[in-house]
């Protein structure tokens, strides 16, 4: 640096590193940075401005929690954006770690931005239910050109600096010092004219069909919001970016931050993003918290390459971690080893251009095998065999006896006792439920079930396992069909009922679709196969040749049972496999489900054979027995220590269930619809239907009622037992 040239270093985080900081936050931040700008401005000894960030990382953004209070700082931020915006000495941006919200906001005010090459950016504000509101909207569309601001803005995703770089969104990325670079630009460009590099005084650039790109966007965006605000709401404000000269286009943008913030969904949103990070610093009662384990230099092994095999392999060599798979036989082996290269080489592709390659072709990281020798030698041994008691029995029998005594025992099911299964082993403290979501290789969410006897060290090493596998790992205790299942049951089977009282398949699926889910039950069970159901049931005795003789068609064991997925299975209605479930499909296997006239004869049929009365049952009916079902086993679940709260149920259903991230998760909902308004609805269809004990409320909830409609963060409190397993 020259002795006339001087730079002032802002440390521009907003909130950054692990705690956020009130400090860095707040309005003293901003004051500070309004101070030293205006100071720089008016030093001649100044020659140039450089912001960055503390502990080499930049910003990630507004303190999340601030948005909850009523003056937030969206709107103080856009004026100090401007102002960086029309200093009249250059100020460049070094963007190290990451960029995010209000912090890119930032560094779009700056003149020149150079990033690190491992830095990432994105404007996340939609993920929160906002828009970016410190004219973030007003100026990405000028610097990158609308269709990738818009991409960037409506899906909050955060990109790497070599994307940026291809973008424009920075001038120049560095593998070393960024600061030093950033210092070394501002010096090059001391007394360049700075008007080129004012984003505001920009036009957009144009597109030859800007009208019609606009349209097809809004579309696509609105069919993927279900009814979520904030994506409509970006691409409005991007729109304005095209239509209306910069300060207009500013005051939309302000205009439909407001609307989002006092939405409901802004507050799920951030309900939901806390909530996740919540169920991370799951520690037993006794505080014993996870252990350090460094995964990649531990050996893993998948057992079965079934659909969930095959992804849980993929899912493993994303993460860096070498693994075994293991079958049976040769042929199974060469079928699965085929189907995990194809979803490798899908991943690579759309890894290509990142920092991160898959190192999948080096057998030290991924070996396929028949050989259960192999077994001695590793750390963790996933089983995804067929869901079948007896059969997991017997090869965690084997496990136990061949693997080494340290290793960790983990089986994948979706429902089966975990103790039943340790049983078989002489190490049920190794041994733990890990229910992974189908595809494997995508679904974030992981259940993990400690048995009885799990140690604390297993369920710590399962969550870590989770976590370097970039999933959303919950701990949960053993109950037939865990959290997400179990709560899932009561709902199915009130959209059953509902068939049987007079709705349709798609009427119902149109009302819980219409509330946000991607899909309704009975698409969804279109699609997970309808035999998968029907083979449990078989399995319980609640149908098939081990029902005893004599049992009345609608009732099992003295409560109200719907004979109608056993129906159709008996007919070969196995859903979209087989072309026909309670939708038909173009073929075997395809995909288009179309209302099918047989079903709806086939239900008046049933209804007149079994002397139901049909009635008409609207969308209220429809939602709230689905949904207050689903709720009220919820209020079980946490009353028996199952869950460790509320938030813990929200995270699994919204990572592994499709429930509208909007709406904050089942919990969540119930807290805004208010407690004493389920209760009530319950105590209404449970009197009407008094053979359905799941729509009996659940004594925690009358509870929570009791004592005043408790606010959900307080639930917990109101329960003397909690997690007593451990
Ligand atoms: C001022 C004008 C308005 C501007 C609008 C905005 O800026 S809105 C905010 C936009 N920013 C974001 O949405 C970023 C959200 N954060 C993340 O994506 C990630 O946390 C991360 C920054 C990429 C870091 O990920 P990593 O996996 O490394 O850590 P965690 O996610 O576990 O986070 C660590 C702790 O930090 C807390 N935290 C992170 N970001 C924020 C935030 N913006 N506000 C408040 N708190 C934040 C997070 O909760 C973790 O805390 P714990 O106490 O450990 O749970």
């Amino acid at each position: 640096m020259s002795q006339d040239t001087f730079c002032v270093v802002f440390h521009a985080q907003i909130p950054f590193d692990r705690i956020p900081h009130q400090f860095k936050s707040g309005p003293m931040f901003l004051q500070a940075l309004e101070d030293g700008l205006k100071k720089a401005d008016a030093d001649p000894s100044v020659k140039a401005v450089m912001i960055c960030g503390e502990n080499g990382k930049f910003s990630a953004g507004a303190d999340i929690r601030g948005f909850s209070s009523p003056k937030t700082l969206g709107v103080a931020l856009g004026p100090i954006v401007s102002l960086i915006e029309s200093s009249e000495k250059p100020v460049v941006a070094a963007i190290e770690g990451v960029a995010l919200g209000g912090g890119l906001e930032v560094a779009l005010g700056c003149h020149y931005r150079v990033a690190h090459a491992k830095a990432r950016m994105g404007l996340p504000e939609v993920t929160i239910g906002l828009l970016p509101g410190a004219e973030g909207t007003q100026r990405l569309p000028r610097l990158i050109g609308v269709p990738a601001a818009l991409d960037m803005i409506t899906t909050g995703k955060h990109i790497p600096a070599t994307e940026a770089l291809k973008l424009g969104l920075v001038d120049e990325i560095v593998e070393e010092n960024t600061i030093e670079a950033a210092i070394r630009l501002a010096n090059k460009v001391i007394g360049q004219p700075l008007g080129p590099r004012r984003l505001s005084l920009k036009p957009v650039p144009k597109l030859p069909n800007m009208e019609a790109f606009l349209q097809e966007a809004q579309v696509k965006v609105k069919r993927q919001a279900r009814g979520f605000l904030a994506p409509e709401l970006c691409f409005q404000a991007v729109q304005a970016a095209t239509q209306r000269p910069f300060a207009e286009g500013v005051r939309r943008e302000r205009e439909l931050f407001q609307v989002l913030l006092s939405s409901g969904q802004a507050q799920a949103l951030q309900y939901a993003f806390f909530a996740e990070r919540a169920v991370h610093r799951w520690a037993t009662p006794g505080g014993i918290n996870l252990l350090f384990i460094i995964f990649d230099s531990i050996l893993l092994l998948s057992l079965g390459l079934g659909t969930m095999g095959q992804g849980i392999v993929t899912s493993l060599v994303k993460a860096n971690i070498p693994v075994v798979a293991l079958e049976q036989n040769l042929e199974y082996l060469n079928k699965g080893r085929k189907a995990v290269m194809v979803l490798l080489e899908r991943e690579a592709k759309k890894m290509e251009g990142g920092a991160q390659k898959l190192d999948f072709h080096n057998p030290a990281r991924l070996q396929f095998t028949v050989d259960f020798n192999l077994l001695h030698d590793v750390d963790l041994v996933i089983e995804a065999v067929f869901e079948n008691m007896a059969l997991k029995k017997e090869i965690f029998h084997k496990l136990s006896n061949i693997c080494k005594p340290g290793a960790l025992l983990c089986t994948n099911t979706s429902a089966l006792d975990i103790d039943e299964i340790a049983s078989a082993t002489s190490r049920p403290q190794q041994v733990i439920g890990t229910h992974f979501f189908s595809p494997a290789h995508v679904m974030r969410l992981l259940e993990i079930i400690y048995g009885r006897h799990t140690s604390p060290s297993a369920i710590a090493t399962a969550m870590q396992l989770a976590k370097d596998m970039k999933k959303v790992g919950v701990v949960v205790g053993n109950c037939f069909g865990f959290v997400g299942n179990r709560m899932m049951f009561p709902y199915v089977e009130q959209a059953v009922f509902l068939l049987e009282e007079g709705s349709r398949p798609e009427a119902v699926d149109q009302v819980l679709e219409d509330f946000g889910f991607k899909i309704g039950p009975f698409r969804m069970s279109d699609l997970a196969g309808l035999d998968v159901g029907w083979r449990s049931r078989k399995g319980q005795g609640l149908t098939g040749p081990s029902l005893p003789a004599g049992s009345s068609a609608r009732q099992r064991r003295g409560q109200r049972y719907s004979p109608l997925p056993d129906l159709l299975c008996e007919r070969g209605r196995f859903g979209q496999k087989t072309g026909k479930g309670w939708y038909q499909y173009e073929r075997a296997g395809g995909r288009t489900a179309t209302p099918d006239p047989w079903i709806h004869g086939f239900l008046s049929q049933y209804r007149d054979t079994h002397r139901i009365e049909t009635r008409y049952i609207d969308q209220e009916e429809i939602l709230e027995r689905c949904l207050f079902s689903l709720i009220n086993e919820g209020f079980a679940i946490l009353a028996e220590g199952i869950a460790s709260g509320p938030e813990h149920l929200d995270v699994i259903y919204l990572n592994g269930y499709g429930w509208p991230k909007h709406r904050g998760g089942p919990m969540f909902y119930a807290s805004t619809v208010g407690l004493p308004r389920v209760l009530a609805k319950l105590q209404k269809y449970s009197e009407a239907h008094p053979d359905v004990p799941k729509l009996r409320p659940s004594a925690f909830l009358k509870k929570l009622v009791a004592v005043g409609n408790a606010p959900l963060k307080e639930w917990m409190s109101y329960l003397s037992r909690q997690s007593p397993k451990l």
